[in-house]
């Protein structure tokens, strides 16, 4: 396992790439990009920056929220990979009692330019996948729309014509994706882009009018795969620049049924060309054991180079992989690599009696198979399991400090595994377990000071790596409920939640219910929580108010809500909530009892406001807003929840 150092590296790294490479001015190849993903991906493997679509620049100062999340895809680069996703996906709709007999998959080619939607007459870029930025100008500047007389919501792709790149423009930039970045992106646009607007070679085209080609899912899929080259050719035989090809089930029960991540849609998959291959001599297999206690093998293979980078592990899947393929030291591999996959295993040249393990390599248990997969059963006390899970937690949390392997190593060890022991713990008890004094204090202030800073409940419900329940849904689950909410909450309430099939909302049922106390644990914790919804009306147009931009200190017994509530309320007025007092803080809102904090408050001459008072000057504020424009209405998506609340 490499360290968190290494691990925040790699985002880093990956942060400066995209930011570059999204503004039109990559400063590494795809290849390279890809490559570092790839490792961030065998380190941490749940590391937030994999499960969440790449973020894009804001491109204009008009941000506009989609109506629903634009994803990334996932992506396959092998046949038996489209082979897996497909029988993955049909046995899921056999199970749910679907009719599969007719199932089909549309087929198109994958434009490689810019994602944009059109919607309400405007032209919006994928942005983070939940807010875009308004590229409506892009039109009046030139970019030819090509969605015809269709109505309502358009997705599709902003693309520079190959045509009109190779003989115009392939001197000076060096991929038509640059070309539509600074067309749509720049104030002032570059004479040569200005050229090709002019030429109306920059098109947005709608994904709906692209080719396509339509293959029976079920029984003829056999079909679909031995023509999927075929289907490659021609369906990327067009004047757009395309990095493969998008296949998706077209009927909207399967849709439902399979769901989304935050990252992608289950019933999406890219299919990609591969990259170069080389052989290698597998040195080693080595084994890992994840946080729901899978048990994955790493190969270890002599030193490779491929597509200009040196490759030293290669993804083996899983256990059933290693034994059907005869993987093992000594073993010869065809590996490849291309686009964003961990490099991996295309064929076996020559073939060793593979060696998988029976017991856990952290807790020596009798592990035990699942389909393809090896686990260390739940019920024992693995170290690596709880380590993992420990792991994913601060990671997704994010504002909690310096809880890398080596520190977790030194709390499992000690048999400390839950991470609301971890919460509770003083400087003395991080000491006990062999802490550093300076470390020790360190982990205990960022943990004090966690719960003094905003945090999103969505961000603390996916922190707990309940299987199928990411950021992204903890997020679309939350925006209509609340935590508490969350722990009574059944599955049809999940039914209902965009982008949750029948499977994602049984596991999320099972996983809250295996890990019930363990979260009322961490949530007995003083946070200071925020709420989805509440949230959204941050990343909104501003409307000044008279608590625009201060930062707010609740305390006492609140007798109109709950902290939350009222922490939910100073956002979408424009304020800051805290936890903490301090010279900074410009106002106190007291509930009844309010002890040492308002003493403090009249010491530092902090403004101090009942909350009664606090609520009319709200509501008041609010008003005022309402009246001044009638549009700001749409702007604030919250106005119910927050007038429901006030008055
Ligand atoms: N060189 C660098 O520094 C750098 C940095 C960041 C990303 N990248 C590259 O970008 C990749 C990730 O980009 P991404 O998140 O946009 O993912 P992606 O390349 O998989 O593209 C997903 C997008 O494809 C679009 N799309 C195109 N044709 C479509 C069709 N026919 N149907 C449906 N959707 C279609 C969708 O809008 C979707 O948003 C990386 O793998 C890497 O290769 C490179
Ligand atoms: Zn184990």
């Amino acid at each position: 396992m490499n360290t968190n150092i290494n691990t925040q590296t790699l985002v880093d790294r990956l942060t400066i790439a995209n930011d570059a490479y999204r503004a039109g001015q990559p400063i590494i190849s795809d290849s390279e990009y890809d490559l570092l993903s790839e490792q961030l991906r065998d380190i941490d493997p749940a590391n937030p920056f994999l499960s969440s679509v790449e973020v894009e620049p804001v491109f204009s100062e008009s941000r506009v929220k989609h109506s629903t999340p634009m994803l990334s895809t996932q992506k396959a680069y092998a046949v038996d990979d489209v082979e897996r996703w497909i029988a993955k996906s049909v046995s899921a709709a056999e199970a749910a009692g679907l009719d599969t007999s007719c199932l089909e998959i549309r087929m198109t080619p994958k434009l490689d330019g810019m994602a944009a939607r059109l919607s309400n007459k405007r032209l919006v870029s994928r942005g983070n996948g939940l807010w875009g930025s308004d590229l409506t100008p892009s039109v009046q500047k030139g970019v030819r729309m090509l969605h015809g007389d269709a109505e309502g919501e358009i997705t599709g792709e902003i693309v520079l014509t190959k045509s009109y790149f190779e003989a115009h423009l392939a001197g000076q930039y060096k991929h038509p994706r640059n070309v539509v970045v600074g067309a749509v992106a720049a104030e002032t646009v570059e004479p040569a882009i200005a050229a090709a607007l002019k030429a109306g070679a920059i098109h947005f085209r709608p994904f709906s009018t692209l080719k396509s080609l339509t293959f029976a899912a079920h029984g003829g899929a056999g079909n679909l795969l031995s023509n999927i080259d075929d289907a490659y050719a021609e369906l990327t035989n067009i004047d757009y620049p395309t990095d493969g090809i998008v296949l998706e089930f077209a009927d909207s029960s399967i849709k439902d049924l399979l769901g989304s991540t935050s990252h992608h849609h289950n019933w999406q998959l890219a299919k990609k060309v591969r990259g170069e291959t080389a052989l290698a001599r597998v040195q080693s297999v080595s084994w890992q054991v994840g946080r729901t206690g899978k048990v994955s093998p790493v190969i270890k293979i002599e030193p490779t180079e491929l597509s200009g980078a040196v490759i030293s592990n290669v993804t083996g899947h899983h256990a059933a992989n290693i034994l059907s393929k005869g993987i093992g030291k000594g073993a010869r591999v065809e590996i490849v690599r291309s686009g964003e996959v961990i490099p991996y295993v295309t064929k076996v040249v020559e073939k060793v009696i593979p060696d998988v393990p029976e017991h856990c390599p952290c807790c020596s248990t009798r592990l035990v198979w699942n389909n393809d997969f090896l686990y260390c059963p739940e019920d024992t006390d693995c170290s690596a399991r709880s380590g993992s899970s420990i792991k994913h937690f601060f990671t997704t949390v994010e504002h909690i400090k310096g809880f890398g392997s080596s520190v977790i190593d030194r709390l499992v060890s000690s048999d400390i595994t839950s991470v609301s022991t971890i919460l509770s713990m003083t400087i003395a008890d991080f000491e006990n377990v062999g802490i550093s004094t300076g470390i020790a204090q360190n982990l205990y202030t960022s943990i004090q000071n966690a719960f003094q800073t905003p945090l999103e409940d969505w961000r603390l419900l996916g922190a707990f790596g309940i299987h199928c329940l990411g950021r992204g849904t903890s997020r679309r689950i939350l925006e209509n409920i609340s935590l508490e909410e969350f722990l009574t909450m059944t599955e049809s309430y999940l039914l209902g939640v965009e982008g949750i099939g029948l499977v994602a909302a049984s596991s999320i049922i099972e996983g809250r219910e295996k890990n019930l106390d363990e979260i009322k644990a961490v949530l007995a914790h003083p946070w200071c929580l925020v709420t989805a919804s509440a949230q959204d009306d941050t990343s909104a147009p501003a409307t000044r108010t008279a608590i625009t931009g201060k930062t707010i200190v609740v305390t006492g017994k609140l007798s109109h809500g709950s902290r939350t509530d009222i922490h939910n309320l100073i956002i979408s007025a424009g304020g800051k909530p805290s936890g903490s007092l301090s010279k900074k803080t410009d106002m106190l809102v007291c509930g009844e009892s309010a002890g040492s904090k308002l003493a403090k408050a009249q010491f530092l001459g902090v403004e101090v406001i009942s909350e009664d008072a606090f609520l009319t000057l709200v509501r008041v504020e609010q008003q005022q807003v309402l009246d001044d424009t009638e549009s700001s209405l749409s702007e604030i998506d919250n106005q119910d929840d927050l007038f429901a609340f006030v008055m």
